[in-house]
Formats: C-alpha cells, sequence, structure tokens
C-alpha cells in the first residue's frame, strides 16, 4: 500500500503542491488529473524521492525518503513524460537499465541469468522481441514510448507511475498498454498511478480519480460521485462536458 500524508514540495520557497494526502492499495488504479502546472509529475517526483517533500509517503509501512535508491527502484518505476534527446542505446540497452537500477549499488556486467530471462520477458510483452538491437535514437515516438514502459517493468516495481503514459501512442497502443497494466495488476500485488490530460482515456484506465488545481487536492474518489459539469469547469476553467457532449453527438451519426 501507498500511503501519502500530509505531502508538500517547494522550489526556492514556493510552495508547488501543498498537503496531499491518499492512499492507494495494491490491486488498484488511481488517475490523477489537473490543468498544466497543476503539480502532477511534482507528486510523482515526490513519490519516487527524486525531489525533497515535506509530509510522509510510505511504501509497505516503510518512509520512502529512508529508503535508498535501490530499495526504491525495487518498489517504484516511473515512466516519465518522453523528451526528445537520448544516448544511443539500443532498446536491449535500455531496458537492462531498468535491471541495474535495483541490483544494490552495482553496475554493469553484475546481471545474471534471471536478469537476463526478465529483460527479455519485457522485450517480449512490449513487442520488441525482433527489434531490440535497434537504437533507440531511431524509434518512432510511440516505439520509444513503448521502450521505456519496456525498461519501467524491467526494475519488476510494485507501483508504476505513468507520467502521461500515452501522448505518444496511436490508439491501438494506447488500448493495449492499458490492457497490459490490468494484466500486469491482476495478482493483486501491484498498484498503478497515471497522469492524464485525456478525460476519456483517464476514465479507461481507471475509474478511482484524483484531480489537483494549483497544487491542492481539489476532490479525489470514485468518477461517477465526484465529477460533474460544474466540477469540471472549475478544475480546468473551461467548458469540458459541453465539449464532449457536443463530440459524442458528432460520433453518433456516423455507424
Ligand atoms: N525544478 C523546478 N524548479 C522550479 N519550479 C518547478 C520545478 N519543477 C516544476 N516546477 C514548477 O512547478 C509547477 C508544477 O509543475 P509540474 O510539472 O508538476 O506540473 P504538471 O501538473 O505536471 O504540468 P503539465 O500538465 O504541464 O505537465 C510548475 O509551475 C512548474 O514550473
Amino acid at each position: 500500500m501507498l500511503q501519502v500524508k500530509q505531502v508538500s514540495v517547494a522550489f526556492n520557497q514556493h510552495k508547488i503542491i501543498q498537503n496531499i494526502s491518499f492512499s492507494l492499495p495494491y490491486g488498484h488504479k488511481l488517475a490523477i488529473l489537473g490543468p498544466n502546472g497543476s503539480g502532477k509529475t511534482t507528486l510523482l517526483r515526490a513519490i519516487d524521492h527524486l525531489i525533497d517533500y515535506q509530509g510522509s509517503i510510505k511504501l509497505g509501512g516503510k518512509e520512502v525518503r529512508e529508503m535508498k535508491r535501490a530499495e526504491i527502484a525495487g518498489q517504484i518505476g516511473l515512466l516519465k513524460q518522453m523528451s526528445t534527446s537520448y544516448f544511443p542505446y539500443t532498446v536491449k540497452e535500455l531496458v537492462m537499465q531498468g535491471r541495474y537500477r535495483r541490483l544494490k549499488g552495482q553496475f554493469f556486467g553484475t546481471v545474471d541469468r534471471t536478469d537476463k530471462e526478465f529483460v527479455e520477458k519485457c522485450l517480449v510483452a512490449t513487442g520488441f522481441q525482433d527489434m531490440q538491437d535497434r537504437r533507440i535514437d531511431s524509434l518512432s515516438g510511440g516505439q520509444l514510448q513503448r521502450a521505456f514502459l519496456a525498461k519501467t517493468l524491467a526494475q519488476d516495481p510494485k507501483i508504476i507511475l505513468l507520467d502521461e503514459p500515452t501522448n505518444h501512442l496511436d490508439i491501438y497502443y494506447q488500448l493495449e498498454l492499458l490492457d497490459y497494466l490490468n494484466d500486469w495488476m491482476a495478482d493483486g500485488e501491484h498498484a498503478v498511478i497515471g497522469v492524464f490530460h485525456d478525460i476519456n482515456l483517464a476514465l479507461s484506465f481507471s475509474k478511482e480519480m484524483l484531480f489537483l488545481k494549483a497544487g491542492q487536492i481539489v476532490n479525489q474518489g470514485q468518477f461517477n460521485q465526484i465529477v460533474s459539469g460544474q466540477f469540471l469547469e472549475h478544475v480546468f476553467n473551461t467548458d469540458v462536458l459541453g465539449y464532449l457532449r457536443r463530440n459524442e453527438k458528432l460520433w453518433q451519426t456516423i455507424k
């Protein structure tokens, strides 16, 4: 179980997120939504302890800031927003880095057969069995995103944090990713937090939602209990429901 209690993060004394509290048991998914700059990425980075936080973030009862990096890597996998420049690793080398992360204080040359087999499994699961020697700077945006997912899976974490995981994926791979995560969680021993901009996709991912605005939680809970047209307009400063309904009408006009 992930327990986030009264968490705040400040940069240069400027508070970015404030008093965030929620918990996520294994076997559950949580979609985080909110406008640009509302603190979604900052919250994920705090959970992964890439930045300092005030308050408490516990995994399996243990405070994240007291855990060593390799221990955190065995618990949390963060799939970041994509950037545009990368070292020219091959797909397999990139995915293997996910495995290195959880090997305590060790680096290249220390993986064993089990690690290699695990990496192979992740490459197959993400459709890279025939492309593992391709350099990642030759991949398309969507392929690259899948390669980074494979790297995150290779960490074999308890919780995956997805920061806008589908922004480079076509519809096929968007749905594939959501299906894959459902399978991955089916044993009830893993959890996923996903940050989404597309509210429809967020809904396909999870009915359990948390909305952030200006660094604070506006509301959290089940979609049909907390979301209304007025609520979405308050969070995003625009008529989201009107937009969705206009599109829905258009979809009804085609076969
Ligand atoms: N290292 C940093 N130093 C100073 N300010 C930062 C830093 N990282 C983020 N911020 C600021 O914190 C705020 C929240 O940023 P964050 O990336 O968490 O928002 P977000 O909700 O993920 O936004 P988006 O939807 O645009 O990805 C922004 O105003 C951003 O400029």
